[in-house]
């Protein structure tokens, strides 16, 4: 029986291709891999650059090129195009194997050979040559083949690298990527080698070389998988890992470890595998978690869409962490009183007027979160001895006495009238936890670690016994949206030796990415380790437009500017679900809202996850954007006093350390919320722009 491969660049093609081609591409080939005798379908090419490519028809005017190896009985679909447009492209493109991976990889032939000239002129005059400090027999060892050497060899700076980066084959072009940018052939080669195995590969089997490619290529068993892969083909995740990603995946750990990586490097991913994997292995429930709910129900939507087997699904707990605090809390006590935040903020304001202290009710409830629940303090005496690590404002022990007065008299007001807050509940259900002998979890996988406190790291922890694969997290503290702060060393888990690092941005464009880098430069930002945490080597390899700044006198011609944006991209092709528009405030949401309401532009206020399936414009704030994806994005109203706003700083002079942390932290929404787009990035504002924004270029 045929199988059917799809490659992975298709998958993005597709994407762009307009519905009723869409439904023809999935008729064919559902057709196609209902016959025994796949072959009849295909036609061969006279002229194709590579023997083994074949056309199949779609429609009057669409064709597709397949790849059908000599041997063996698996097609793989590499691109559709328009009649001609797909002959043509059957002409300039050839399949081989590489040698050090054994895995397939396609280049366009033509290109490397009309770029050749030009590059050898330059060269010969060129002092210096690119790969210069690399052996021949270095770059064969690392999988590069006798053209793309023949290439290398005549470049002579990294721009023409770049630009050959659409023609050569992936892998090759990753190799001489890390050489150009400094890595030694020992050091491409670890990454290489933790990849594959130290095997002899035949470069003549691309058979064997499809069925090893799963990096690119997803072979797809009948045609209802080829259904759910059309349906979903933005998920490309569910099917590809790249082979670091699947290395932390399927990886053995002693005890807690965690992977790290800037925006869009597939931590996410990464971590619904985990779970997936671990379910599979199947020693007992996996609790996958995060810290709000829009989140979890979007790695709930992840994790169906991924665990076909309802065996292996069920095994997978997903629910946000103050979820799980709240369910363990019930089962002892029943459901808890719970204290709203402004409730809570009045409550403060009165122990300051009755205990007369010289303290803010904010100041107080940040001692209390950050210090007193952080570090499970229960005495004055435990109070007056602890480190304050983080805390701006020096305390001496006088002034220590009576802020442990102020936070005893709360608690204890907390107790007298029987209520809780979202903190005492999970202080209180990891009390329940440590008694118990049976934990109710395996394995725990976190997505978003950055921004869990200390007291739900304790909870996480007090989840799951001590042993092997018990605790698996994903962040990038790049990404801290929130206050909370942790080492993970003061809650219990140690990850030191099983940390790892994913550096490749699969979601946005170059441009936008180094644009949005830049708006952290010179942040010196912790690694949750009590070190500082390097965003250095995050790249993406896809390139295109570069961000758009935009300013307006007036906040009405900034929302009007948005509209024209906005249809300026539907008009284009854009669907109104791949559009995001992110705003800092709740009224600006408001605002944008109304405007594009009065030029009937589709929209809605996101409230929850979202796939980008909706036929909408997605309207948000900043904080709801979080590990959320959108074609084209515009992030508006980025304007001075309002990114950031003066009610979300802490003054300078009232506390600076608290007053650094909190521009940090706003600084790193602004960077969340930028690097949410894939294709197309517009910034705006009115009147003057953020301090946060670079100076006028
Ligand atoms: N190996 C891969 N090949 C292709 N696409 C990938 C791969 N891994 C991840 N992606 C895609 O990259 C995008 C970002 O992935 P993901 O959301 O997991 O990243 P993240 O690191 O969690 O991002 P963030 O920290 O910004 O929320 C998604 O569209 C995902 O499908």
């Amino acid at each position: 029986m045929a199988r059917l491969g799809i490659d992975k660049d298709f998958l993005h093609e597709f994407t762009k291709l307009e519905k009723p081609v869409q439904e023809r591409v999935t008729r064919a080939l559902t057709k196609f891999g209902h016959v025994s005798h796949a072959g009849a379908h295909l036609e061969k090419i006279a002229d194709a650059r590579d023997p083994r490519f074949r056309s199949i028809r779609i429609s009057d005017f669409w064709r597709g090129i397949v790849l059908a190896p000599d041997s063996g009985d698996s097609y793989t679909l590499l691109t559709v195009r328009p009649h001609d447009d797909a002959y043509a492209w059957a002409r300039r493109h050839r399949a081989s194997v590489n040698a050090a991976t054994g895995r397939v990889e396609i280049r366009d032939v033509a290109a490397v050979e009309d770029s050749m000239p030009a590059l050898s002129r330059m060269a010969e005059t060129a002092p210096t040559r690119l790969f210069d400090h690399v052996k021949d027999s270095q770059l064969r060892r690392l999988g590069i083949d006798e053209q793309t050497l023949r290439f290398a060899r005549v470049l002579t700076d990294s721009t023409q690298l770049d630009a050959a980066k659409s023609f050569l084959p992936s892998n090759q072009w990753d190799v001489l990527f890390g050489l150009a940018a400094g890595y030694t052939p020992e050091q491409v080669w670890a990454e290489l080698a933790a990849e594959v195995t130290e095997e002899e590969f035949d470069t003549e089997d691309l058979d064997a070389a499809v069925e090893r490619s799963s990096d690119r290529v997803v072979l797809v068993d009948g045609p209802e998988e080829l259904m759910a892969i059309f349906r979903h083909p933005l998920a490309t995740w569910r099917v590809y890992l790249h082979p670091r990603q699947r290395s932390v995946v399927e990886a053995s750990y002693g005890g807690p470890a965690r992977v790290t990586g800037g925006p869009g490097t597939g931590k996410t991913v990464v971590t619904m595998h985990r779970a997936h994997q671990l379910a599979t292995e199947g020693e007992g429930t996996v609790l996958m978690t995060t810290f709000t709910a829009t989140l979890s129900e979007s790695l709930r939507t992840g994790v169906q869409l991924l665990v076909e087997d309802p065996g292996v699904r069920e095994r997978i707990d997903v629910r946000h962490v103050d979820q799980l605090a709240n369910r363990i809390f019930r089962e002892h006590h029943g459901p808890p009183t719970i204290l709203p935040p402004e409730k809570e903020r009045q409550l403060w304001d009165s122990v300051v007027a009755e205990l007369e202290v010289p303290f803010t009710a904010a100041f107080l409830g940040e001692e209390w979160r950050q210090v007193v629940l952080a570090r499970r303090i229960g005495s004055a005496e435990e109070y007056l001895n602890a480190k304050r690590d983080g805390r701006g404002r020096a305390l001496g022990s006088r002034q220590k006495a009576r802020v442990w007065q102020a936070i005893w008299e709360f608690e204890n007001t907390l107790r007298r009238r029987g209520v809780w807050t979202y903190e005492t509940v999970c202080v209180e259900a990891t009390r329940l936890l440590e008694q118990r002998t049976e934990k109710p979890y395996r394995h725990v996988v976190v997505d978003e670690a950055q921004d869990l406190s200390p007291v739900q790291w304790r909870l996480l922890r007090a989840a799951v016994p001590e042993q092997p694969n018990d605790i698996f997290l994903a962040g990038d503290t790049h990404q801290r949206i929130y206050n909370n702060r942790v080492s993970l060393r003061d809650v219990g888990i140690r990850v030191v030796g099983r940390s790892s690092r994913l550096t490749v941005n699969y979601r946005t464009t170059a441009e936008i990415l180094a644009w949005s880098l830049g708006l952290l430069r010179g942040e010196r930002i912790d690694d949750m380790e009590e070190g500082l945490a390097s965003i250095a080597g995050c790249r993406s390899e896809v390139r295109g437009r570069h961000p758009r700044l935009l300013g307006f006198p007036t906040k009405n011609a900034e929302t009007e500017h948005l509209v024209t944006t906005v249809r300026e991209w539907m008009d284009a092709g854009v669907q109104p679900g791949e559009i995001g528009v992110a705003v800092r405030s709740h009224r600006l949401v408001d605002t944008v809202m109304a405007a594009l309401s009065a030029a009937g532009v589709p929209h809605e206020k996101l409230l929850g996850a979202t796939d980008g399936t909706e036929q909408a414009v997605a309207v948000g704030t900043m904080h709801r954007m979080k590990g959320l994806e959108f074609r084209c994005l515009a992030v508006v109203g980025v304007t001075e006093h309002h990114v950031p706003p003066a009610s979300a700083i802490t003054p300078e002079e009232e506390d600076p350390a608290a007053h650094r942390r909190d521009t940090q932290r706003e600084r790193c929404l602004l960077f969340v919320a930028c690097t949410r787009a894939r294709e197309q990035l517009v910034v705006s504002w009115h009147g003057a722009r953020s301090p946060f924004l670079p100076a006028e270029e």
